[in-house]
């Protein structure tokens, strides 16, 4: 099966369109306030209005209070939510929508490990392994050891954390995951995404 791409941190409409383009499969957007790519409602409207079909739209929540994810979800047609925090399964699972559960692999082993936390979290439709700490924000730009994202889990692992269009084909090859997700790695400048590195990253990904 081939690997699946995610690109997060999309803030405009012209990068929706230029990474659809280029072939991603998904892109995020950023509702934590502060994130140096949060979009608001108004902008992350405009941008899932404008992505063309078959183009899956996630919008990335970090703690964020229920209200406010059903605020967003009345005005923004997401078709995925992405809890990066230290959502509780509850409340996770409360919104009209599918979702993945973003988890710190920095420290899991001494917590219990991957599978433990996952467990906790029947319902997620995939979990997004990313390098930082539990309980620490994510979208650090830092990779973590592949060779600890789960081989054998019953649910889409999404791999995460510093990926770039140099190390992706060795991450894919050593995690064999289902989707990779980037974001600081086909920047120009935080939100702005360069159309040469993500169609370098695209083509690391086909040399997989
Ligand atoms: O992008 C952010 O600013 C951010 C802030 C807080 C939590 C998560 C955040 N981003 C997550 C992502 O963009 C991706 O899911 C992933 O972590 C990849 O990020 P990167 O390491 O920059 O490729």
């Amino acid at each position: 099966m081939r690997c699946r791409a995610k690109i997060c941190g999309i803030t405009s409409v012209a990068d929706a369109l230029m990474v659809s383009a280029a072939g991603v499969d998904a892109i995020g957007l950023v509702f934590y306030p502060k994130s140096k790519r949060h979009v608001d409602i108004a902008q992350a409207t405009e941008i899932c209005r404008a992505v063309p079909p078959f183009v899956t739209t996630v919008g990335l929540f970090l703690d964020a209070q229920p209200d406010f994810v059903r605020t967003v979800l009345a005005s923004v047609p997401l078709d995925v939510l992405q809890f990066h925090g230290s959502e509780s399964p509850e409340y996770c699972r409360q919104f009209p929508r599918p979702y993945m559960k973003a988890v710190g692999m920095k420290g899991l082993a001494e917590s219990g490990g991957f599978t433990a936390y996952a467990d906790r979290y029947p319902d997620a439709q995939g979990f997004l392994v990313d390098s930082h700490a539990p309980g620490a924000a994510g979208g650090t730009g830092e990779t973590f050891d592949w060779t600890q994202v789960p081989q054998d889990y019953p649910k889409p692992i999404i791999l995460a954390g510093g990926l770039t269009p140099e190390n992706v084909a060795e991450a894919i090859r050593l995690s064999r995951v289902y989707a990779v997700d980037v974001s600081s790695g086909v920047e120009s400048a935080p939100g702005v995404k360069a159309p040469a590195l993500v169609q370098a990253f695209m083509a690391g990904m086909g040399a997989a």
